[in-house]
């Protein structure tokens, strides 16, 4: 009896599980397959029980269950945002199918049990795939950008190996001499090799192809495409940089709704037309913005240790580290100097 009342408990708590993260998939995310696969998750667990259906009720006995005042009274449920309250649904419904497979082969329903497991090992791959809705976030240290005029004779492609092997955990494609279609078939390639390494993969100016290849996200300038227009088109999940050069710009980049902003030129650079900035305008931003930011513009080995003490977490460097005799050591050696 005591057994019934386990498997029914644990089946109530998955497919109870399994509805909020359906309703959150169907409403917040509007994600359909991933809506559907858990609607037929929860009608499986409930269709495979229907036989039991009489023992499990009988076994009920929600009145004298001790696990309600423990639970009242704990502090461990607390879900503080969407994204805890998906991965804590998750874990409750694979907790309780594990419960349901042991049990079940302890009632002698071997079948069942083995149907059980299968979803459990279903419901890890919706976990992964729903976790997809989420915007990634900026990482600290090293941004690596592409540029193909200063690699010393090296693609964009060879650098972009290069940079993941030496540990970059975000790179943007910036190209501005070729066509659209040379760059489409370089950033199709550069995202796979992102994708496969866990690496953050930004298009620099263009919303259309970063959508095309579904990057995490795009990088605008002043005189690209307004945020409202790109998150428009891009949506929620995806991350928008926007380049500043004051902070007035800063300020309405955070209005806007921009997730990081570029900061910069800091000092001299030829990668790009543009007078430097400062160090004041960085230390501006570190004051007064509480939204992530990259320091960028001539930052070489020997000025980067300036930015980092003065408070900027992530830095981009674009000439010196594809301009590097061996861009690999180069990575490696200014991460040592920034940790
Ligand atoms: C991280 C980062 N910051 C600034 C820029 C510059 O963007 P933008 O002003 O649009 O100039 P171009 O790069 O398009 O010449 C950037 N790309 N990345
Ligand atoms: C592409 C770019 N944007 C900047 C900005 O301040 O918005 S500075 C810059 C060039 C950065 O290249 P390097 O590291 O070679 O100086
Ligand atoms: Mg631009």
């Amino acid at each position: 009896m005591k057994r019934f009342r386990i498997l029914d408990a644990n089946i109530n708590r998955a497919c109870e599980g399994i509805r909020v993260l359906e309703d959150i998939s169907r409403f917040n995310f509007e994600d359909t397959v991933s809506t559907k696969e858990l609607r037929e998750m929860r009608h499986r667990v409930r269709k495979l029980f229907l036989p039991l259906d009489h023992k499990l009720l009988l076994a009920r006995d929600s009145k004298k269950d001790i696990g309600k005042t423990i639970s009242s009274n704990s502090d461990l449920d607390k879900k503080e945002d969407i994204k805890n309250l998906i991965f804590g649904n998750f874990k409750r419904v694979n907790e309780a199918l594990r419960t349901i497979e042991e049990i079940s082969k302890i009632v002698g329903e071997y079948n069942i049990s083995k149907e059980i497991e299968n979803l459990r090992f279903f419901s890890y791959e919706i976990e992964k795939n729903m976790s997809k809705n989420f915007k990634k976030i900026l990482p600290k240290g090293i941004y690596g950008i592409t540029g193909e005029k200063f690699a010393n004779g090296r693609s964009n492609i060879e650098c972009v190996k290069s940079m993941i092997d030496g540990g970059i955990k975000i790179i943007q494609y910036r190209e501005k001499e070729k066509s659209i279609k040379e760059k489409i078939g370089e950033i199709i390639e550069i995202r796979n090799l992102c994708r496969e390494n866990d690496v953050i993969f930004i298009v620099n100016d263009h919303v259309d192809i970063a959508i095309l290849v579904d990057a995490d996200g795009v990088h605008v300038g002043q005189d690209d495409m307004d945020i409202h227009h790109v998150r428009k088109l891009i949506g929620g999940n995806k991350i928008i940089g926007k380049s500043t050069h004051c902070l007035e710009d800063a300020e309405k980049a955070v209005l806007d709704g921009a997730d990081y902003i570029g900061v910069g030129p800091i000092f001299k650079t030829t990668t790009k037309e543009k007078d430097p900035v400062g160090l004041g305008y960085l230390e501006e931003v570190v004051k007064n913005i509480d939204i992530p930011f990259v320091a960028i513009g001539g930052i070489k080995e020997s000025n980067i240790e300036d930015v980092k003490r003065l408070g900027a977490a992530s830095i981009c460097l674009v000439s010196e580290i594809v301009g590097a005799e061996n861009i690999e050591k180069k990575i490696k050696k200014l991460n040592e100097i920034i940790d």
